[in-house]
């Protein structure tokens, strides 16, 4: 075998099944520049034509006869008949999509000789028979897609020890759901004859005899009535966590109130500065403990009106007031002292409070702290972070000057940021973010970079990363916390940078573009990925996210990396190795390997583009008809 043979294998398969392999240049000598063809060390490794008007059958011979392919995905097309039975030279495959097809048959017996396989899903076809046990020799299977097709009998035992996705509903299956899938969610056995754990129970079950030792038959219900020991520890233990989590509640309660007279010492503060002290205590405890206080906010501010002698708008000598950027003035320093805040979290530059002003208009504060420089230095620069402007940007609307106190007050993005978004509630009632939320964030976000870029060649972000870009509530990328870290002294805290920071960077203040895209990139590879860069199972390892995205890739075995929310709902995989690449570019080890980030934005646009075709070729009715 060698290239000249997968090139006869794939002008075969051209043959057979047309559709968009009719563009193929095969003047071309070499097929790995056709598209979908992807080769290593002269040989084909990937095949990927996916909604790609592929019809007929898979003849022998053709697919089979590409011996190094590692990724074969035909999905979103109309082959139809079975799959061709001599599957089993495809030694190397990791990867096989067949899903949203019309083929049809059993499943061969020659896939269950390819122990490397990783992901199989052949969901939405016409496939029949029962569900061979011989699944379980593909020890590494993480992937077994089944639905939505004409299986029937019964569901084997499969003690396979790395499956993450399970799913036979919808086909004809009956009989009960072995024990070593009962872990699978409710939905991998929905519209089947099944029962048993996670579905309900089978009939029968429940006045089923329990066989005693001397095979006379005791009734269920007669056993239950006897309670055994370890449910009896099960109860005490029970009761004991609930009556301790009562006294939390009523704890923190008890504490809520507190914080609330708190409240009305801090505005009381502010109108009779020699309280000062009653100001920042509580405030103190906030920055601590980082507790959704329902006053800091007020009482930062009220400290800062201690500090200057007289609160409000009045402006004058020596006088403070908020400073806004355009020309809505829709609250002044009075009301945001009135309003309600909660802590939002605590970054490196200070404190975010969530502020509730008394008209309804929420906004968020944040409370800079260790800020260096001199008050002019600061107004320059902050003026300058003001007159930024883009749909894609965090708008800053107002701040607060004074020797104590830094305020500045931004837009509230009520979906919080990405960071959360990825990877906080991993449980029930999680919405899973699919290719388009995720591409779309992924081109927001780098168009407000690329806008910030673009107002100078010294202007960068310096600080790219998850929970700095926020989110509306159509999620819409908002990039936050431009032009801070020149505002304020040396990191204290590593977060700032820990895993999105570029090699070459060793001044966090001093931030470059390309190191910016370098932050991106990461950015681009946790949104891929699912996975924190501070990821403690990467770090424990000591490799950074990057890194490892490189070493698997290096390995072929891409689609491990992508997050299973991504891999699951999409038809897109082409598109999302496109974007793990340009992620892998932007985090290139030296600056001038990295692209430009309006580059990126192009390159982000395009695939966004290839991708929406994809999906409407799917639902094109022309295709699905003929
Ligand atoms: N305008 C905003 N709207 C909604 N949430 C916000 C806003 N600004 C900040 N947050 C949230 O408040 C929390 C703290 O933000 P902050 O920017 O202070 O720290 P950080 O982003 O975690 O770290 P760093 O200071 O290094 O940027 C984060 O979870 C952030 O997502």
């Amino acid at each position: 075998s060698d290239l000249n043979s997968d090139r006869n294998a794939l002008l075969a398969l051209r043959a057979a099944v047309g559709g968009r392999t009719f563009f193929w240049n095969t003047s071309n000598a070499t097929p790995c520049n056709w598209a979908g063809v992807s080769c290593e060390n002269n040989r084909v490794t990937v095949l990927r034509l996916p909604a790609s008007s592929l019809s007929g059958e898979l003849p022998s011979n053709t697919i089979s006869n590409l011996t190094r392919l590692r990724t074969i995905s035909l999905r979103f097309n109309r082959l139809s008949g079975p799959l061709p039975s001599d599957l089993s030279q495809l030694v190397e495959l990791r990867n096989l999509y067949l899903q949203d097809n019309h083929f049809t048959g059993s499943i061969p017996s020659s896939l269950f000789s390819l122990h490397l396989m990783v992901r199989l899903d052949l969901s939405n076809n016409n496939f029949s028979g029962e569900i061979p046990s011989g699944f379980n020799n593909l020890t590494r299977l993480r992937s077994l897609l089944l639905e939505n097709n004409q299986f029937s009998g019964s569901v084997p035992e499969l003690k396979l020890p790395k499956l993450e996705q399970f799913n036979v509903s919808a086909n004809n299956l009956n009989g009960s759901i072995p024990k070593s899938l009962e872990g699978m969610p409710v939905d991998a056995f929905a519209g089947n004859s099944l029962c048993g754990k996670p579905l309900h129970v089978c009939p029968g079950d429940a006045t089923q005899p329990a066989i005693a030792t001397d095979g006379i038959a005791i009734g269920n219900a007669h056993k239950k009535k006897k309670l055994s020991g370890g449910a009896i520890a099960g109860i005490v233990v029970g009761s004991v966590v609930g009556f301790l989590l009562l006294l939390l509640i009523l704890f923190v309660l008890c504490r809520k109130r507190t914080g609330n007279n708190a409240r009305s010492v801090d505005v009381a503060t502010y109108k009779h500065p020699e309280t000062e002290v009653a100001v920042e205590k509580p405030n103190a405890d906030a920055e601590n403990g980082g507790v959704n206080d329902g006053y800091s906010v007020a009482a930062a501010a009220a400290a800062a009106m201690t500090a200057t002698g007289r609160g409000g708008e009045s402006g004058g000598n020596g006088i403070k007031k908020l400073i806004f950027f355009g020309s809505d003035r829709l609250f002044n320093l009075e009301d945001l002292l009135r309003a309600s805040a909660e802590v939002l979290g605590k970054g490196t530059f200070g404190t975010a409070y969530k502020a509730v002003l008394e008209m309804g208009t929420v906004v968020a504060v944040k409370r800079l702290k260790d800020v260096t420089i001199s008050e002019m230095e600061f107004r320059e620069k902050i003026d300058r972070v003001g007159e930024m402007d883009h749909e894609n940007l965090v708008p800053l609307r107002a701040y607060y000057y004074s020797r104590e106190e830094k305020l500045l007050v931004y837009d509230y993005m009520p979906m919080g940021s990405l960071s959360a978004l990825l990877h906080g509630n991993k449980g029930a009632g999680r919405t899973p973010l699919n290719w388009e939320v995720r591409s779309g964030i992924a081109l927001g976000t780098a168009r407000g970079v690329e806008y910030l870029h673009s107002r100078g060649s010294s202007i960068s972000h310096g600080n790219i990363k998850s929970s700095n870009v926020l989110l509306t509530k159509s999620y819409d990328a908002r990039v936050s916390d431009f032009g801070l870290a020149q505002l304020v002294g040396p990191p204290t805290s590593p977060t700032r940078v820990a895993g999105y920071r570029a090699p070459e960077v060793t001044d966090p203040r001093r931030v470059s573009q390309k190191a910016d895209v370098y932050s991106f990139g990461v950015l681009l590879l946790e949104l891929l990925t699912g996975k924190a860069p501070t990821h403690a199972l990467l770090n424990e390892e000591g490799v950074d996210l990057p890194r490892w995205v490189q070493s698997i890739v290096r390995e072929q075995w891409t689609s491990e990396v992508f997050d299973l929310e991504l891999l699951r709902y999409q038809s897109v995989e082409e598109e999302m190795v496109q974007l793990l690449q340009l992620a892998i570019d932007c985090a290139a080890q030296y600056p001038d390997h990295r692209p430009s980030m309006s580059e990126v934005c192009e390159r982000i646009q395009e695939l966004r583009r290839s991708s929406l075709r994809v999906t409407q070729e799917q639902s094109d009715p022309v295709n699905e008809s003929d």
